[in-house]
């Protein structure tokens, strides 16, 4: 299979059917998307409490169904990001074999996004480019997981107790690519805390976030800080959540925002 043949060395060991793949793209390649983003009329911009966001490929109504839009040519022209996701095969046995829709999230330093699960209106696969700066992103069971740590404290999302502690966390580098699928979109949930910055633990025995992606980490002023044992400032980070929308209305009426 595709996805195995190009993306097995590329998986992330402490969680099935998660990958991270870095450089997934180059820094003029960010530089340039970064320079579109911030292009964007006013308009394109959703404000929630604690984040900016903004809608490619259409808007999902109530009931889960995409009224799609042209998604911008600087992800499916020049950078072609979304034929180059396609290469990796994370999306071979998806409805349209390809993402259809992104959320691209804007995150100040000292902004996050609290645990959540993706949901059921995707096909069960999410590859997400980050560009601008790092974050941690944590992966969380829920807390009636037969493995779950059982002493930590719980909070609750949609009913179910979450295990606070979470199970692994991946180091996204800027220009990387994040891959969940499987297990880790359909039984786990992910976050980013809202920390300013982050110290990331070297070994079992520093202090800091322990990650599970150390090895394939590129980014020499991030390798660097590591190995001094000194926390990572975030900057403004832009995350580029790639999905494909199962159920795509035919009826395309809406005007071009
Ligand atoms: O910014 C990220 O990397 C995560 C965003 C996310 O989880 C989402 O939009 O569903
Ligand atoms: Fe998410």
């Amino acid at each position: 299979m595709l996805m195995e043949a190009n993306l097995s060395r590329f998986r992330i060991e402490a969680l099935e059917g998660a990958y991270y793949v870095p450089n997934f793209i180059t820094r003029d390649e960010e530089e340039y998307l970064i320079r579109k983003i911030c292009e964007s009329p006013q308009p394109q911009w959703k404000s929630l409490a604690k984040r900016r966001l903004q809608i490619w490929g259409g808007d999902i109504t109530a009931k889960g169904t995409l009224m799609p839009q042209p998604l911008p040519v600087f992800v499916n022209k020049f950078p072609d990001i979304l034929s180059r996701i396609r290469t990796t095969g994370c999306f071979e046995g998806s409805p349209h074999g390809a993402p259809n829709h992104i959320i691209m999230n804007e995150y100040i330093p000292g902004q996050g996004i609290m645990p959540h699960e993706d949901g059921p209106q995707y096909y069960p696969v999410v590859a997400t480019l980050s560009l601008g700066s790092h974050a941690i992103f944590h992966y969380y069971r829920y807390q009636d997981e037969p493995d779950a740590v059982a002493s930590s404290a719980s909070s609750t999302g949609q009913g179910r107790a979450i295990d606070t502690r979470p199970m692994t966390s991946v180091l996204l580098e800027p220009r990387s690519l994040i891959i969940s699928s499987g297990i880790a979109y359909t039984s786990r949930l992910h976050g980013i805390d809202a920390v300013e910055e982050d110290l990331i633990a070297l070994d079992n025995s520093s202090p800091g976030t322990a990650i599970s992606n150390m090895k394939y980490l590129q980014d020499p002023e991030i390798e660097r800080s590591i190995q001094q044992g000194v926390p990572i400032k975030r900057g403004t980070r832009y995350s580029l959540t790639c999905r494909d929308v199962e159920r795509v209305s035919s009826l395309s009426t809406h005007s071009r925002r």
